[in-house]
């Protein structure tokens, strides 16, 4: 090669590199949602709802203590953390270990389980859409749970060997959590238990997504994960047991959630806000990255049946409160269209 084209090609390379990187950083363009900021406060008062005492306060024996904590909860932070929740410290613990297992397999092996380029399930990264979209700095699982008749096993991983064993279980605990919780949360309405269940359906949905949100070097300027609001109809999040990461966005401004670590975290997603009429919102949120240590995270997202049409109870709508949201079916795919240009889809649903 001519000394004149070996130096073209290494500017060339030199300058593909330098747009690869360019486009991790995250612009504050258009959205108002601000620059990456490492130094927001820690919210001391994330609620923490005790999920035992919450669960007999549904019973006959009506504790409205519980439910006025989780209602204050819900209005002030969209968001809680559960603890005493049943399912034991050493299973969430292996839940970490084998999901970090996955990503430090060799590419080859991840690669067996990849996402096509056309689909939403499997092993990758952001899905590229659009033109100038800052990529996430993070890899991700992304499996669909239930119903188990749609399951496509080819992106559960065989390996680590009992990977699939534990989303079984995991998923199935969950499932356990999440109807008690939506009941509670009706409850706390003061509307019929089983109203938000009723829409979600005898085939509601459960997507894990498993997080790895690799070191990165300049946590100033890069997100992990950029800010949205969860597209499900309430999502538990598993969050890393020593490295922080995730902010909260509350009244304009970020907040750190603190790591507890065997709690879960629930927040409401847009399907939960369209269901209650916007007394419930989604929180906006984002994930930050981390200079030294990686972090995982495992986000399981419960949403009604995608068939059936979802829309404000009828309990929550009067003339005071009329109708907010429009009825809406498979709102998933609103949401995944709106939510890589940075947008709101809750927007694209309003009346
Ligand atoms: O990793 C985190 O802390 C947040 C994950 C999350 O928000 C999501 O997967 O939707
Ligand atoms: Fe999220």
């Amino acid at each position: 090669m001519a000394e004149e084209d070996s130096k073209a090609a290494v500017e060339g390379s030199l300058k593909a590199v330098q747009e690869m990187v360019e486009s991790y950083i995250w612009r504050d363009n258009s959205n108002g949602y601000g620059p990456v900021d490492l130094t927001v406060p820690l919210t001391t008062e994330t609620p923490v709802i005790d999920f035992a005492q919450l669960i007999s306060s549904s019973s006959a024996m009506d504790d409205p203590q519980q439910l006025h904590k989780l209602r204050s909860a819900l209005s002030q932070w969209r968001c809680f953390q559960v603890v005493n929740h049943g399912i034991e410290d050493s299973f969430l613990d292996e839940v970490r270990k084998l999901s970090r297992e996955f990503f430090h397999l060799p590419m080859v092996e991840k690669q067996k389980y990849a996402r096509p380029l056309d689909g939403i399930e499997g092993y990758g990264t952001d899905m590229v859409l659009f033109e100038n979209q800052p990529l996430d700095w993070t890899d991700r699982l992304y499996l669909l749970v239930s119903p188990k008749d749609e399951q496509k096993l080819k992106f559960w991983p065989e390996n680590p060997g009992s990977f699939r064993n534990m989303l079984y279980d995991y998923s199935a605990r969950l499932r356990q959590i999440e109807e008690q919780l939506l009941k509670s949360i009706a409850r706390s309405l003061s509307v019929p238990d089983d109203c938000f269940l009723n829409q979600f359906g005898e085939r509601q949905t459960m997507y894990a997504r498993f997080n790895y949100y690799p070191p990165c070097p300049r946590p100033d300027l890069v997100l992990g994960l950029k800010p949205h609001a969860d597209g499900s109809g309430i999502t538990i999040l598993l969050q890393d047991k020593e490295v922080e990461g995730l902010q909260l966005l509350k009244e304009n401004q970020w907040f750190r959630v603190p790591i507890i670590p065997h709690a879960l975290i629930v927040n409401i997603g847009d399907q939960l806000e369209i269901m209650s009429n916007g007394i419930l919102k989604s929180p906006v949120h984002r994930a930050l990255t981390n200079s030294e240590r990686e972090r995982n995270t495992l986000a399981m997202f419960c949403s009604p049946d995608t068939a059936k049409d979802i829309e404000p109870v009828e309990e929550l709508v009067d003339d005071e409160r009329p109708r907010l949201y429009k009825k809406v079916r498979n709102y998933p795919e609103t949401y995944f269209h709106y939510y890589q240009q940075g947008k709101r889809p809750i927007d694209a649903v309003r009346i």
